[in-house]
């Protein structure tokens, strides 16, 4: 289906991240103008401009109502890692559920792949959940009297197919999330972070082409939570598999993320990159949000570099205009000069101490207050 930005003009930050470069990338999930109101009359919430206009609050003061989703509109790219982020209570969940309608949609249009999910009867939408896009969630929903591989099958046992075929491809699975040895066990012999991977393998053993993520990590301590944040990233290097990403936390966004949305009351308040996010907070709100993001290991020499002056397009050290900002301190550091930034074999621009220092500073941005020029 093409991308086009009509749909989501009522979002800014929205239509900013449909119109740019990834237009002819292909879109698995089209989400426009979805709202989730819960209360009385929900349904009659989204139509009705005297109240649309309202904070969370006013609305729930005049209508009894809360809008957990509130007339949101992006697309997931297939191949990407689409993290939905906000504060505990800003809709995250309600949003990703209404994918799938486990919750139903109050209005709005809602596509996979072309298709409308809001027309789905309920043959569709089982084969929906059960093969297109799988849930993992934080409390892993493992059968405890079934072994680490029979839990991993159970997937494919619902949807029918035969025994020594689930087998194969459940140990394949538990190979494929690092439990290979452990097969036998039951889920109260695992930690957390292996139930966590068995709650993975599940989900991947059904091949779906989305996998669906609520908060899969935030109850396992850090250095596990880390670990499990690198399976998903080499997962999804290795396969490419389209995943859609709830967190509350915005460092597992920056690092499993390739575009986030960030959620407050319902709206997404700014989507775009991982950098666009740190780099160009779109108000106070995602400013606060970033305050304390180490910069260096986010934005990229791109955001950094100045025009070559004479003679600098050719000397130095070359970087990739991906380089990260900390990966560029060292390399300037090491060579005590500028370092230029090359794309295919052309020189973009050149950075220096001074360059990669204002972008550290936070003063290679217009500051609050300040109109940028
Ligand atoms: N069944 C429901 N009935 C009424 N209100 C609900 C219901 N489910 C969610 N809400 C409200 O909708 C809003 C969004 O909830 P949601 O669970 O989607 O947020 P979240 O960002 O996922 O939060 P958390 O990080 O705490 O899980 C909240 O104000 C919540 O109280």
């Amino acid at each position: 289906m093409a991308t086009t930005a009509a749909g989501a003009s009522e979002i800014p930050n929205a239509r900013k991240a449909v119109d740019t470069a990834e237009d002819s990338r292909e879109v698995v999930f089209s989400v426009r103008h979805l709202w989730k109101v819960f209360g009385p009359k929900a349904d009659k919430i989204p139509d009705d401009s005297s109240v649309t206009e309202l904070s969370a609050q006013e609305l729930r003061e005049q209508t009894g109502c809360t809008a957990a989703v509130r007339d949101v509109s992006f697309d997931v790219h297939k191949g990407e890692v689409f993290v939905v982020m906000g504060l505990s209570g800003s809709g995250k969940s309600t949003l990703v559920r209404c994918l799938t309608r486990l919750i139903e949609p109050t209005s709005g249009d809602l596509e996979m792949d072309g298709e409308d999910v809001r027309a789905m009867d309920r043959g569709a939408l089982r084969d929906l959940r059960r093969r297109r896009a799988a849930m993992v969630f934080q409390h892993f929903g493992l059968l405890p009297h079934r072994t680490v591989v029979d839990n991993v099958a159970y997937g494919l046992e619902i949807q029918g197919v035969g025994k020594s075929e689930r087998r194969e491809k459940a140990t394949e699975m538990v190979d494929k999330v690092g439990l290979a040895g452990l097969e036998k066990r039951r889920p109260g012999q695992l930690s957390g972070g292996q139930q966590q991977r068995v709650g993975l393998a599940r989900a991947l053993a059904v091949d779906p082409e989305v996998l669906l993520f609520d908060e899969p990590f935030s109850a396992l301590d850090p250095l596990i939570r880390r670990d499990m944040q690198e399976e998903v990233v080499r997962l999804h290097r290795e396969e490419g598999r389209t995943m859609v990403f709830i967190t509350h936390d915005l460092a597992e966004a920056l690092r499993v993320g390739d575009r986030i949305a960030l959620m407050r009351d319902g709206q997404i308040v700014q989507l775009g990159t991982p950098e666009e996010i740190v780099g160009s907070p779109a108000d106070d709100y995602v400013r606060d949000f970033v305050r304390d993001v180490p910069r260096e290991q986010v934005l990229t020499v791109r955001r950094a570099m100045r025009p070559a002056e004479d003679g600098e397009a050719e000397q130095g050290p070359a970087l990739g205009p991906d380089t990260l900002i900390s990966d560029a301190i060292e390399a300037v550091a090491r060579s005590g000069g500028a370092a230029r930034v090359v794309d295919d074999g052309r020189c973009l621009g050149i950075v220096d101490h001074a360059c990669l220092l204002k972008v550290v500073a936070r003063i290679d941005q217009p500051q609050h207050g300040e109109v940028a020029a």
